[in-house]
């Protein structure tokens, strides 16, 4: 794992999601291979399973997983999100690398690696992210994350697009 030499880790509640985008795609290229197949948690990870797939100059369309059918949750909450996922590639026997922007408690992963074993028999998964906070609840842990942040439990990091484009990952209190 590495740091961006950025303001982003140095304790401000506004990170630069584009500093941390640019270390993502450097610590992306290093994991990738010409045959690994991207895969976005929806929704965060989908805009970045989307970019790095083009600036990357892989082919075709990245695939989608969604958390929503294996929440653990799912009894008192139900359909939290009508996002569907779309692997549009034989999943058995692929490598796998699944983006999302933030990693917190690892379930919402634990419930997207249940979806895709729903498809098939990956060779490989591996789990790239921008920011992996702590608060882990599962043994679940990132293979590349652009950088680390401590909050308090009752923090969140919500992630906006400015009008500009470009985007920052806020602190709020939840
Ligand atoms: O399964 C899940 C996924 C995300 N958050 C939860 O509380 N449970």
């Amino acid at each position: 794992m590495t740091t961006p030499p950025s303001a982003a880790t140095t304790g401000s509640l506004l990170l630069d999601a584009e500093a941390l985008y640019a270390e993502l795609l450097r610590g992306v290229r290093t994991l990738c291979e010409a045959h690994t197949r991207l895969v976005g948690i929806a929704s965060g990870g989908v805009w970045l399973a989307q970019r790095l797939q083009a600036d990357l100059g892989l082919d075709g369309s990245v695939g989608v997983l969604s958390s929503a059918l294996h929440r653990d949750d799912f009894a008192q909450r139900g359909m939290a999100s009508s996002a569907q996922t779309q692997l549009a590639f034989d999943v058995n026997g692929a490598d796998i690398l699944v983006l999302d922007d933030v990693l917190h408690t690892g379930r919402t992963v634990r419930a997207v690696l249940n979806e895709l074993y729903d498809y098939g028999r990956p060779a490989r998964v591996r789990l790239a992210v921008l920011v992996e906070r702590n608060g882990r609840e599962l043994p679940i842990q990132a293979d590349f994350a652009a950088a680390k942040v401590a909050l308090s439990p009752t923090q969140s990091l919500a992630l906006a697009r400015t009008d500009s484009g470009s985007f920052h990952f806020h602190v709020q209190e939840v």
